[in-house]
């Protein structure tokens, strides 16, 4: 699903009030008309009261709507209209008449903080002040007004956009923000509610159809895309009845030291169970015994050290190599890491200390074949690239990174994010369980057998973290969040398959 920015839909609102041949209210009413039927389809009628704040723009204008078709089906409603200036959008107006036409009464008016309604436990509130227009904080008393509102016990439902956050930067600390328990968004989920600085304002979210024109948005282009089931289905490369293990290619995992065996036997038994071929381990002599018992799947080749990576002989050409879980940083392992680099020209997946030791020795970042995947947690990102100062800097950072380097970068986290040189890709699968030791070098086996099996790069990346995801999530459905491990997100990825393919694709489905 594309990301579209604040301008792209405001050019998509336009083209479809032309193309439709309907006024800018009537889209209006088109989305509200959405929003109603959600919020009606959850509260069936329920008598609780509701209080709707409705700013003087066309998001306030879409609350007066929203209001209005709730009171004509019967709910308690009180309406407020946040009055911080006089001009008033012209599609806000028609619906302020248009209210008063049913309640027969105008709105209360909130200037100021003697205003403020009592907000109680159990009421609702609906947060229609501010949606994509807002181009700076909110301040005063409408700041107060937010503050009154985050500080009720009060349901928040936020309309198209919690108030206060902006569609293209990131509120300042002690910006005035909307803690929204849920959104309910127009037509493309926002690039905020998905960024780690901002997304806790969200809640749970919806994305709504409003019908804007087909033609626009299939042909408009996005650096954004979102991946939820659908979009992941369609990378996803059925296997060959006409096939052998050869078909799904060999890969190599190298790490593991002392003490940091268990590693690299995680990330081998993801390569395995996301359907490699073969998959050839290169541990340190200590991971011998703990390899061919706990992967008897796997073939098996030590370093002559003991305990660490010193020089890594296989005599493989194998399909893809995936670098650098449990491998530690010392002087002989960097060296042997260096050897590597210089006789590989397939793309690889670097992770963990691989990538510590890349950031202290920006030298072989130079010899990364083109395309390898590199997965950071933002820690791992921070010492490659540097400190940023927010999470859309961080964004151009990685970029620009990815373009020098040519790489494709997976940054964890609660929404993982994965870039290439142009686009970015957001994964939606994925839940607090999996943060656990070890799902980390799940997931980059996951991706690497995705490579061994010819996955272009990028595709391995988006679909690998995908499924990484999809099967911590299915665990979780049936056991809990705490009990979930990191192996069992390996063992899983049978179910992660399965759940892909089954064809019940619906457009909110994960
Ligand atoms: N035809 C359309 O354009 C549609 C618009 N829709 C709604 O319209 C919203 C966008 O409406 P608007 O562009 O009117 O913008 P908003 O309603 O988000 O904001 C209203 C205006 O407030 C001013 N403003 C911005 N920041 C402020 C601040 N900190 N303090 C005081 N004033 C500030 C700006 O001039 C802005 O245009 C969307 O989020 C969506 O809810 C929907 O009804 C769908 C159709
Ligand atoms: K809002």
């Amino acid at each position: 699903m594309k990301i579209f920015s604040a301008s792209q839909l405001k050019e998509a609102d336009e083209i479809t009030i032309k193309n439709q041949n309907i006024t800018s209210e009537e889209l209006m009413e088109r989305a509200a008309t959405t929003v109603f039927h959600e919020i009606h389809r959850r509260l069936q009628g329920a008598a609780i009261s509701v209080k709707i704040f409705c700013g003087i723009g066309n998001n306030g204008g879409d609350g007066l709507a929203i209001s209005r078709m709730l009171i004509e089906h019967g709910y308690q409603v009180k309406v407020f209209i946040v009055n911080y200036s006089e001009k008033r959008s012209e599609d806000f107006l028609a619906n302020y008449d248009r209210i008063k036409n049913v309640t027969r009464q105008w709105p209360e008016l909130i200037k100021k903080e003697e205003d403020f309604p009592d907000l109680n436990k159990g009421e609702f509130v609906i947060d229609a002040i501010f949606g994509i227009g807002l181009n700076r904080p909110i301040e005063g008393w409408m700041a107060r007004l937010i503050n009154h509102i985050n500080n009720s016990d009060a349901f928040v439902l936020a309309v198209d956009m919690p108030s206060g956050l902006f569609p293209d930067r990131i509120p300042g600390k002690n910006d005035a923000v909307i803690n929204a328990d849920f959104t309910l968004t127009f037509q493309s989920p926002k690039l905020v509610f998905f960024l780690p600085q901002t997304m806790d304002f969200v809640g749970d979210m919806q994305v709504l159809d409003i019908g804007l024109d087909q033609n626009y948005l299939a042909e408009t282009t996005t650096d954004i895309q979102l991946i939820r089931k659908a979009e992941a289905h369609q990378l996803y490369n059925p296997r060959k009845k006409n096939s052998h293990k050869g078909s799904y290619g060999h890969a190599l995992t190298i790490g593991g030291s002392y003490g940091k065996i268990g590693s690299i036997l995680l990330t081998s038994t993801a390569v395995l169970r996301t359907g490699a071929g073969l998959c050839t381990v290169f541990v340190p002599k200590c991971g011998y015994n703990v390899i061919q018992t706990g992967l008897p799947e796997a073939m098996v080749i030590t370093d002559e050290n003991f305990e660490m990576l010193t020089n890594i002989k296989t005599g493989l050409d194998a399909d893809v190599i995936c670098f650098g879980v449990g491998i530690g940083t010392s002087e002989e392992t960097v060296g042997a890491f260096k050897e590597l680099l210089e006789n590989t020209t397939k793309p690889m997946l670097i992770d963990a200390d691989g990538l510590n030791i890349l950031s202290k020795n920006n030298d072989l970042l130079e010899l990364l074949p083109e395309n390898s995947v590199l997965t950071p947690h933002p820690k791992e990102l921070q010492r490659l690239i540097g400190e940023w100062n927010d999470d859309f800097q961080k964004i151009d950072m990685v970029r620009k990174f990815c373009r020098q380097y040519k790489l494709i970068i997976v940054l964890k986290g609660a929404y993982t994010f994965t870039f290439d040189e142009n686009n970015m890709y957001i994964n939606t699968t994925g839940n607090p369980g999996m943060a656990t030791a070890g799902s980390g070098d799940v997931l980059s086996g996951v991706i690497t057998s995705l490579l061994s099996q010819k996955y272009d790069p990028l595709i391995a990346a988006v679909l690998g973290v995908y499924l990484h995801g999809r099967s911590g999530d299915i665990y979780a459905e049936e056991q809990s969040y705490e009990g979930l491990i990191s192996g069992d997100i390996a063992d899983n990825m049978g179910r992660a398959y399965n759940d892909l393919l089954r064809s019940n694709n619906s457009e909110n489905d994960k």
